[in-house]
């Protein structure tokens, strides 16, 4: 579990933090989303104990990152924004060496690396050097190591930038299983659409405050509109005509769009049956709209 507790960073005069607080509960997705600057990275790196708060704290497992940071940072795995790896050494044989920290005997360690290799889409370039990796690469191969200590709480900033469609696939599933044995998972993204599809609530950061922290059902609930969209077998005049006692209905394209829908959907149903009717239900806003919508009430 991450507690985020009254987080303040200042560098300099700047004050890129500005009491920050959220939680990240066992087996749970959190997305950490926000505008460039909002301050997304400047909490991870906290939380991995690589940079100082001014004041505030995050606290891991019951262990405080700024008093007792060796206990705290054990437990985490992270995966920063901008892996780099520019080691002129072969990818498994860096990871052998990572591992030893962790005091896992090399036979073991090389067992273990070509398994998660393979979890990550880096079968075959075990032996590549890791100065020859793509960015794509660094991040699988980051991801790979963020495993190595089996941590019970994951970072992972901007973890799909940079990955391709197969990579974000394995980060998926990744992310899956680790929830389902009960890890806490914060990740940062700018892709909302993954956000949307993968966490179970959404921490919105802007220019270093909270604005918005709500679970993804509640979310989806706030992000559909009360317009119908109503696709017909015949959408002629005469359906339009019928969609009048439900709101304020447009035709565009074979598409019927009823604003403003007050009324039951089975009445609906029952008035457009006779247009023979395709396809029926409310309009959404995607995550995207309302992310904006928030930040724009915040500014
Ligand atoms: N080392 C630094 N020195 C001075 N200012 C910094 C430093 N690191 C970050 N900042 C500033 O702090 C603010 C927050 O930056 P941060 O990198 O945490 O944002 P972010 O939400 O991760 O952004 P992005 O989505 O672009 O990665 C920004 O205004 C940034 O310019």
């Amino acid at each position: 579990m991450i507690r985020v507790e009254n987080l303040v960073k200042f560098y300099g005069n700047f004050q890129a933090l500005k009491g920050e607080s959220f939680t990240v509960n066992d087996g749970e997705i959190v997305g950490f989303v926000g505008l460039n600057g909002a301050g997304k990275t400047t909490t991870i790196k906290i939380a991995t104990g690589v940079l100082y708060p001014t004041s505030g704290d995050v606290v891991i497992d019951g262990y405080s990152i700024t008093k007792d940071k060796k206990k705290a940072s054990e437990n985490v795995g992270w995966v920063p924004e901008l892996p780099i790896f520019e080691q002129d050494v072969k990818a498994l044989d860096y990871f052998v060496y990572i591992a030893g920290y962790y005091k896992i005997p090399t036979n073991e360690a090389r067992s273990m690396g070509k398994r998660l290799f393979e979890e990550v889409g880096l079968s075959g370039r075990e032996n590549d050097k890791l100065k020859n990796y793509s960015q794509g690469m660094k991040k699988r191969f980051a991801l790979a190591v963020s495993l190595i200590s089996n941590p019970k709480n994951f970072l992972f900033d901007e973890v799909l930038n940079g990955l391709d469609p197969e990579g974000i696939q394995f980060f998926r599933n990744l992310a899956l299983r680790l929830k389902k044995e009960g890890k806490a998972i914060l990740f940062s993204s700018h892709i909302l659409s993954e956000v949307e599809s993968l966490a179970d609530r959404v921490v919105f950061l802007h220019k270093g405050k909270i604005v918005k922290e709500e679970r993804m059902e509640d979310l989806r609930k706030l992000v559909s509109t009360n317009a119908l969209r109503v696709i017909l077998n015949s959408p002629s005049e005469e359906a339009l005509k019928a969609c009048k006692d439900f709101g304020e209905p447009t035709l565009n394209n074979g598409v019927i769009i009823i604003q403003n829908f007050k009324g039951d959907l089975e009445d609906v149903v029952r008035a457009l049956k006779p247009y023979g009717i395709l396809d029926i239900g409310y309009v959404r806003q995607d995550l995207e709209s309302l992310f904006f919508q928030i930040i724009g009430g915040n500014q």
